[in-house]
């Protein structure tokens, strides 16, 4: 590979005689993984191999995911690749609560996160990129999280709502990509001897953000994949410094993590505690990530209204906020009770309904003013009279929640995810959920014989 000759001369000072085995890095082939979704996983993968698995990562496996099998479309798996999995395990919330992954698309930190919190407590899953938020809703969707609301927003406008609000905070900040350059050859082109410096500008700036929505004891894990001091160590000794309520979190390492370089930085000692990953030492492409505690003391009520600014205001999308109408209310119920095992699972007063969509919330939050691309788990749609449920509800529950289930075989799924008719000797009227064996793969609609697809358009595959 073809790196700048300013990089190599960078890492040469900064590396000294370990320099030349980590630029021989860069020519060896790319570490590839993925995990396992403990919120769907119920001991059966289609087609993928957990002969390999990573040690550090209780869902991680070596390997590649193939984006058209069963496993990938259904959000048993995720493609991760390894070194960014000790993100998500190192930030380790606990169900109850409330998370915010600040940088989140396309979704590997949140989709960590969510296999943590079992689908209880708040994660709010924000990027400020509207194309990318919208991939991360899909993963958000696929990988079946029902407590995630996505977001897309710039960090600042988030702060006078959630003013000390977060219990688990994770900035995996937008950053040089120097671990990325394996992956993505192209990113050696945005690289030039100044951006590191002009990304650590940008990461102070979201963290200032961050650290405005901490809440006393919360914990923040910044994170990049990139080996520049300017955007990791120097970062968390400008943290500690700014901030003196921040401690630094140890944090368990195997013998091929590196500690963090305290005299790549201003020689605080504190700083051993981050974590680096270089290629040349681990199995994966490299990352920088450090855990950070905030011992500030509680004196703030946990949530406030939003204030915003007058420009803010004249941004910021109306959002009506309503909740349901007696007859919507009604057709749900109608819906759940002949759906669901247990109708009363989404409970009412989680309930909100936009434009028609129906959504729950497992912590209530006002996102007016916010613009969002999920304010919640989508349930589905009030269309005149009578509910259609949303493919994120589906994947949002397993086989035995379901009072509907059209079991079909793993050779008829290519012909579901179509979109094809599919034919069946079951007796039910109405709406099912398609399964193949163990896996919720959509929804369909039974009548005489036969199961009318309901697999969403933007989804579907040529094989
Ligand atoms: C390293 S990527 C995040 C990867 C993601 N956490 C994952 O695991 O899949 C950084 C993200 O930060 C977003 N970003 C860029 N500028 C930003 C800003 N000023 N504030 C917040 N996020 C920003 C980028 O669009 C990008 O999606």
């Amino acid at each position: 590979m073809q790196l700048p000759v300013e990089f190599i001369n960078k890492y040469k000072q900064l590396l000294g005689n370990e320099a030349a085995e980590f630029l021989a890095s860069f020519d060896q082939p790319v570490e590839k993984g993925f995990r396992i979704n403990p919120l769907k996983y119920q001991g059966q993968l289609h087609e993928h191999d957990t002969a390999h698995p990573i040690d550090y990562s209780q869902w991680g496996y070596y390997g590649k995911v193939n984006g058209k099998s069963i496993d990938h479309q259904s959000g048993l798996v995720y493609s991760q690749e390894p070194s960014a999995m000790l993100v998500g395990e190192i930030a380790r919330p606990k169900p109850g609560q409330k998370v915010l992954d600040l940088c989140a698309a396309p979704g590997g930190k949140t989709t960590y996160l969510a296999s943590f919190m079992d689908q209880e407590g708040l994660l709010v899953s924000n990027e400020i990129n509207r194309g990318r938020a919208k991939i991360l809703a899909e993963n958000v969707e696929r990988f079946g999280i029902q407590n995630a609301i996505v977001l897309n927003e710039s960090p600042d406008r988030m702060e006078s709502r959630f003013e000390k609000y977060f219990d688990v905070i994770v900035v995996d900040a937008p950053c040089s990509g120097e671990g990325m350059f394996r992956k993505d050859p192209n990113a050696i082109n945005y690289w030039n001897i100044d951006y590191p410096a002009e990304c650590a500008n940008r990461q102070r700036e979201i963290l200032k953000s961050a650290m405005q929505m901490l809440a006393p004891n919360g914990t923040l894990v910044y994170s990049t994949c990139t080996f520049a001091p300017e955007e990791d160590e120097q970062i968390i000794a400008w943290l500690l410094d700014q901030y003196p309520t921040l401690s630094m979190g140890t944090v368990t390492k195997t013998d091929s993590m590196d500690d963090g370089r305290p005299d790549w930085a201003d020689g605080n000692p504190e700083l051993s505690k981050a974590v680096r990953l270089f290629p040349h030492h681990f199995r994966g492409e490299g990352h920088f990530m450090a855990k950070l505690i905030n011992n500030a003391i509680d004196d703030v009520p946990a949530e406030r209204p939003v204030k915003l600014s007058k420009k803010n205001k004249k941004k910021a999308k109306k959002v009506p906020t309503d909740s349901l109408s007696k007859a919507q209310l009604q057709l749900w119920q109608d819906f759940a009770a002949n759906f669901l095992k247990n109708p009363d699972y989404f409970e009412e007063k989680h309930l909100i309904v936009q434009k028609d969509h129906l959504y729950y919330q497992t912590i209530p939050v006002d996102l007016s003013g916010l613009r969002y691309i999920k304010p919640g788990l989508e349930l589905g749609t009030f269309k005149k009279n009578r509910f259609e449920p949303n493919q994120s509800l589906l994947m949002a529950l397993k086989t035995t929640d379901f009072k509907q289930l059209a079991p079909i075989a793993e050779e008829d799924w290519s012909k579901y995810v179509h979109g094809d008719v599919l034919t069946t000797n079951l007796s039910y009227k109405g709406w099912v959920a398609v399964a193949v064996d163990n896996t919720v793969v959509g929804p369909g609609k039974l009548s005489q014989g036969t199961i009318k697809n309901f697999y969403p358009k933007g989804l579907r595959l040529n094989f």
